[in-house]
């Protein structure tokens, strides 16, 4: 497996709106994205672009979201996970099982419209790793 460019940091915040105001206003921010919801994933997203990645800003989105729990013990947000890209995520699963680091559920559509898995932060430093399949030009991502 082929570990890929850092595709975005995740940060969860309980404001989006806030969290905007403050990437653009204090950090600088040239580029905010519309927010939009994943219901599936229990998240609201909003993506701010930095010169070589992207902040992708996390809100709860219904009772089951990841991000609740989260909050509940970082009150004010944080960062959350990090997102790297993968040539191929099935390739990517099997290497991260072969290592012996826990899959989160199977690969599913993340917010680039591409599959995506989470490594539990135990197996990974501490880190929740996000591993994202590369999206192709024809995606439009
Ligand atoms: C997919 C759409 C979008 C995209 O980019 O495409 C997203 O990124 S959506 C992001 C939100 N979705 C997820 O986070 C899904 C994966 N997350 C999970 O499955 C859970 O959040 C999990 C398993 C990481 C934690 O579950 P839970 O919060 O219920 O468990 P605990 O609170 O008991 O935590 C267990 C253990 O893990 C540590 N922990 C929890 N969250 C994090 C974190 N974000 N970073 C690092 N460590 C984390 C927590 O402190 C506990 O550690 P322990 O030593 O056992 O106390
Ligand atoms: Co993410």
């Amino acid at each position: 497996m082929q570990l890929g460019r850092l595709n975005h940091i995740g940060i969860a915040t309980p404001s989006i709106e806030a969290s905007v105001a403050f990437y653009r206003d204090v950090m600088g921010a040239q580029k905010v994205h519309t927010p939009f919801d994943l219901p599936a994933q229990g998240v609201k997203v909003c993506f701010v672009d930095t010169p070589n990645t992207q902040i992708e800003l996390l809100e709860p989105l219904g009772e089951g979201s990841p991000i609740h729990g989260f909050l509940a013990k970082n009150p004010a947000g944080g960062q959350h996970h990090v997102c790297y890209e993968v040539p191929d995520i099935h390739e990517a699963k099997a290497w991260f099982e072969a290592k012996g680091a826990k899959v989160l559920g199977e690969p599913r559509i993340g917010a680039h419209g591409t599959l995506i898995f989470f490594l539990h932060p135990r197996d990974m430093g501490g880190v929740l790793t996000e591993i994202m399949e590369t999206p192709r030009a024809e995606d439009g991502h």
